[in-house]
């Protein structure tokens, strides 16, 4: 699928890392490096501004690389690139550690995953049909 992209950033698109990777790491677009303290969030810009074909999204998600090692993710994890959105994508760090962490310019903060979605209608009805399960959640069919 081809995706229109107008890059204002000084780095190169987002790429696939693997051969099968989902994502596509994105860098930070900074002129100076951001610090973020325990518990706080910025939004970082990427100098991206996508077209996405109706009937796809690009979810933002977190790297679990920078997860584990730092405790940095996402406030709105996955974050939703609308298809009608123009506007210059960002990513909203949030530093989880207890530790001071330095977002410097090029760093691959997330990743972009594409993915297609389907625009539903409602069917208001008075009953929903009978399941196993019926509305047992949060645990309800043990721990084992
Ligand atoms: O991580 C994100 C999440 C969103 N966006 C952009 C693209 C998206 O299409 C738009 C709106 O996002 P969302 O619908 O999640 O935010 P909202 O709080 O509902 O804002 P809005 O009222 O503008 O929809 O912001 C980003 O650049 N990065
Ligand atoms: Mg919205």
């Amino acid at each position: 699928m081809q995706v229109a992209v107008i890059n204002r950033s000084h780095h190169p698109l987002p790429a696939y890392q693997t051969e099968h990777a989902a994502g596509l790491d994105v860098r930070a677009n900074l002129t100076e490096p951001v610090t973020l303290g325990p518990l706080q969030r910025a939004l970082i810009p990427t100098g991206l501004f996508l077209e996405i074909p109706a009937g796809y999204e690009a979810q933002v998600r977190p790297r679990s690389g920078l997860a584990y090692k730092h405790g940095i993710g996402l406030v709105n994890s996955p974050g939703t690139i609308d298809a009608d959105y123009r506007g210059e994508v960002k990513v909203l760090l949030v530093n989880l550690s207890n530790e001071e962490f330095v977002v410097n310019d090029g760093e691959r903060v997330a990743q972009l995953v594409f993915a297609r979605y389907e625009a539903i209608e409602w069917q208001e009805v008075a009953e929903l049909s009978q399941t196993v399960r019926g509305a047992g959640g949060y645990g309800s069919t043990g721990t084992k």
